[in-house]
């Protein structure tokens, strides 16, 4: 077992300090590898190699020469595809049903999209008139904003690492990456793909740890950071736009959320079930899009309630190497804990246990993983914690609403505005709705549909700006004006 060590400068380094920390397989419980926990000398050294490759061959290319390797870190990816999703799986015990469909292909896609969006998206200029008559041209170029930091979640490892690693190699910057403490290795593996590609020394840099008193929080106070885009938590969010705030950088936060579903009468029943299956347990629930309250028209409530409770008894439990398992276990036994929490509130609350609530019986050789059942709820009363606080596991709270009015106010009573799924077959009423709904990302009809050019980022407390097409470009670069005197 080989033990995951920091990629600095183009190299894999240890930590000085020798510190390891364990990297367990959630299906299981067992230890897949110890992981080297970076000090500040180690996020010191990722940073001022970053800062060095800005002045370096990655700095002296022209776009068609970056682009042209950042194709290359996707076509890498993808020649070790198999390697990627058997290390992701083992991470996180998530399905390779689901990995290979979407953490995996997102990652290379992650890198093309936004090298070929860089080419092709212009800016602006301006001709001006000036009092002598002879006038002046204003034109804008964009240039990269230096080094970023980039601080990623558990849930989707590879795949939200890269969708800010993409943009902001594509415009020019260079990165040091603090990934998840739960979830190492893709991002580690990255690496070896990096130097293939032939991405320079010290543009791509990855340390390990943990985040308040270690490497992310080492990476936040460091002054020659010139950016950070944060996925986590909403309170995670705010210690880093604290951090960031000394030395005035720039942030992109991608946070929290406790989105609603808002099921019509006028649905297609078929649909809203397929559809809230998936944003209530795709990913085991662990999904910041995912939909943990949903609200249906009481005239087809209970129809609702037992085809979801149906639809969720049929969920096959088991780990990645399952092809038949499209359910797998939590990140981890802490994270368990905390979810399971909440399904006994869920009970002292008064809630109706429509199904699940507790631990699956697993076989001997899995009954030291993470698991749980996914769970429905009927019949709390909206102040319960389980219904305010964000829980990210698989389970979902349903109640029934008489207006659209009542509908959208229960959509939009949390501090949160992530993402919202909206199902109703008449279109002026899920647009009307949808203009209503107090969130960033809304789907009508479906949930989790992806373009990578739209924008995409919470309102409220589930986040500050916009990735996604030219929103990236937006944040991973300076835009400067320049005015010629004709
Ligand atoms: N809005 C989105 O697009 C999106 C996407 C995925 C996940 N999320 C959110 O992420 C959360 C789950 O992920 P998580 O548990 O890894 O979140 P988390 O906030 O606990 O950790 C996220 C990352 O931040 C680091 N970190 C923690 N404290 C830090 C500190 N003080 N300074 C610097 N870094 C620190 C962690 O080590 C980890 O790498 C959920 O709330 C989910 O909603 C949001
Ligand atoms: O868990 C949150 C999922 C976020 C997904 C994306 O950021 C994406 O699809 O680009």
């Amino acid at each position: 077992m080989k033990d995951i060590k920091h990629y600095i400068n183009g190299q894999y380094v240890g930590s000085a300090s020798g510190k390891l920390f364990d990297n367990v397989n959630p299906a299981n419980g067992k230890l897949i590898s110890k992981v080297h926990e970076a000090g500040r000398d180690e996020v010191d050294a990722a940073v001022k190699a970053a800062k060095a490759a800005l002045r370096g061959p990655w700095g002296r290319m022209t776009l068609e020469e970056r682009t042209s390797i950042l194709h290359r870190v996707a076509d890498g990816i993808n020649a070790r595809f198999d390697e990627f999703l058997e290390a992701e799986c083992l991470d996180t015990g998530k399905p390779k049903s689901m990995a290979s469909h979407i953490d995996i292909p997102r990652g290379a896609a992650n890198f093309k999209v936004f090298a070929d969006m860089i080419k092709n998206v212009p800016t602006e200029s301006f001709e001006m008139p000036t009092p002598d008559g002879t006038g002046a041209l204003n034109y804008a170029v964009r240039r990269p904003k230096g080094v970023i930091g980039v601080i990623s979640p558990w849930n989707l490892p590879l795949l939200l690492m890269t969708w800010k690693v993409g943009p902001a190699l594509a415009c020019g910057n260079t990165v040091v990456v603090k990934p998840s403490e739960e979830t190492p290795t893709t991002t580690a593996l990255l690496g070896e793909v990096m130097k293939e590609a032939g991405v320079p020394d010290g543009v791509y840099n990855v340390v390990h740890g943990f985040g308040g008193d270690s490497a992310g929080a080492f990476l936040t106070e460091h002054p020659q950071v010139d950016g950070f885009t944060f996925t986590g938590e909403t309170g995670t969010g705010e210690v880093i736009m604290k951090a960031a705030a000394k030395g005035i950088r720039d942030i992109s936060l991608e946070l929290g959320g406790k989105n609603a579903g808002l099921v019509f009468a006028d649905c297609d029943m078929d649909k809203a079930i397929e559809g809230t299956m998936r944003s209530a347990f795709a990913n085991c629930g662990q999904v910041c899009l995912g939909t943990e309250r949903v609200y249906v028209e009481r005239s087809i409530f209970d129809e609702f309630v037992s085809r979801l409770k149906e639809a969720a008894e049929g969920l096959k439990i088991g780990p990645p190497d399952d092809a038949e398992a499209n359910l797998g276990p939590l990140v981890s036994l802490k994270h368990r804990e905390k979810v399971l929490s909440y399904y006994q509130k869920a009970v002292d609350d008064g809630a109706t246990v429509i199904t699940g609530g507790g631990v699956p019986d697993m076989p001997a050789e899995l009954a030291g993983g993470a698991w749980v059942q996914p769970t429905i709820w009927t019949g709390l009363p909206e102040d319960s914690a389980v219904i305010t606080d964000e829980i990210f596991g698989p389970c979902v709270h349903l109640c029934p609403f008489d207006t659209e009015e009542e509908a959208i106010e229960l959509a939009n009573s949390l501090p949160y505005g992530l993402a919202s799924a909206i199902w109703s077959e008449n279109i002026t009423r899920a647009h009307r709705v949808a203009g209503q709904v107090e969130a960033g990302i809304i789907w009508v009809n479906s949930w989790f549909l992806r373009d990578l050019r739209t924008p995409f980022g919470g309102s409220k407390q589930s986040g500050i700006g916009r990735e996604g097409g030219v929103h990236s470009l937006e944040f991973y670069t300076e835009m400067k004006n320049i005015c010629v005197k004709l």
